[in-house]
């Protein structure tokens, strides 16, 4: 089985580090080099463009393909969305001078947009039933409303900076985009591709939680248990050095209850609190 992963820009290391806590670890990357090995005989990992793997996907150059939704919206195949890995969320926005005229999408009729995305952006204002035109450009885009190339434009934000810089103001929203697994639907339910995706899904699962191990006395487990916000019960052993009247307790938390149950969890006599962060939480 391929995978298509970005081969530079920002959506390259993000991709990577999953696949590499998902364990499948890439074999001798030589820079630049378009295949890969992964440790893992039946996966190979296929090097492309961000824009470029939708496509590539759907030709079967690749089974399934790691990118934006943008990316796969504006390329126009037929995918399935199989998973949302939670990186690079962005906005692809209609967005017009500060200053101008333009606060409503319909202010746009008869004028001229420019994208680098020309189908989302055609088929959000056939949706609406604006006829304006739409001009494709390669980059630089919050640029053309000051060089009378266009009066609006439909391009990627998520701090919001480059907008701001260009004194560019939102009109409206016309996708939220996140890096989703995609797979080819003919595909979609093989067991292979089932299997990578559980993989991915495990590393997404298992962020921001964290591990808990303590000591706690026998005689308090009830309290112990009641501070534990865990998913599912605590994990209880017997300690093995023999003391009876403690036991180690094990829980998954979520990152954000770490801090006030360690507290809770002191307060009702555990003792040597260990935190640790999980890879993969397989559910
Ligand atoms: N500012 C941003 N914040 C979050 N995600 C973004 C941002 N810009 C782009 N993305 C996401 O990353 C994808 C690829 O953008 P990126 O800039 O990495 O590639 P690129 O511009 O195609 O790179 P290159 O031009 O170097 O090949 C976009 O399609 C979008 O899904
Ligand atoms: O809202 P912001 O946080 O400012 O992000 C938005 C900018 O990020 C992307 O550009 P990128 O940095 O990828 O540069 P590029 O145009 O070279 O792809 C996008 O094309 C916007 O220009
Ligand atoms: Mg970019």
């Amino acid at each position: 089985m391929r995978i298509a992963v970005p081969n530079k820009g920002r959506l390259h290391e993000p991709t990577i580090e999953v696949l590499e806590r998902a364990g499948l670890h890439i074999e001798n990357t030589a820079d630049r080099q378009l295949y890969a090995e992964t440790v893992d005989p039946e996966v190979t990992v296929l090097f492309a463009r961000a824009a470029d793997i939708p496509e590539y996907v759907a030709d079967g150059a690749a089974d399934v393909g790691i990118t934006g939704l943008d990316q796969a919206r504006e390329s126009g195949h037929d995918l399935v969305d199989l998973l949302d890995l939670g990186y690079g969320n962005c906005r692809l926005v209609l967005a017009a001078p500060e200053d101008g005229d333009i606060t409503e999408p319909g202010d746009v009729a008869g004028l001229t947009v420019a994208t680098e995305f020309p189908r989302i952006t055609r088929d959000y204002f056939d949706r609406k039933g604006i006829d304006c035109e739409v001009v494709e450009v390669t980059g630089a885009t919050e640029l053309t409303p000051h060089v009378d190339m266009a009066d609006a434009i439909v391009d990627i934000t998520s701090t919001g900076t480059t907008l701001q810089v260009n004194r560019l103001a939102v009109v409206d929203e016309v996708l939220a985009s996140s890096v989703r697994l995609f797979a080819r639907p003919d595909v979609a339910d093989d067991p292979k591709v089932e299997q990578v995706a559980t993989a991915l899904a495990s590393v997404i699962d298992a962020e921001g939680k964290r591990y808990l191990m303590m000591n706690a006395p026998r005689a308090r487990l009830d309290d112990v248990k009641a501070v534990l916000p865990g998913m599912g019960g605590p994990t209880v052993m017997d300690v093995a050095d023999g003391d009876e009247e403690q036991v180690a307790v094990h829980a998954v938390v979520d990152e954000r209850e770490v801090f006030e149950t360690i507290t809770a969890l002191k307060s009702v006599g555990a003792s040597d609190v260990l935190v640790t962060e999980i890879e993969r939480l397989v559910e």
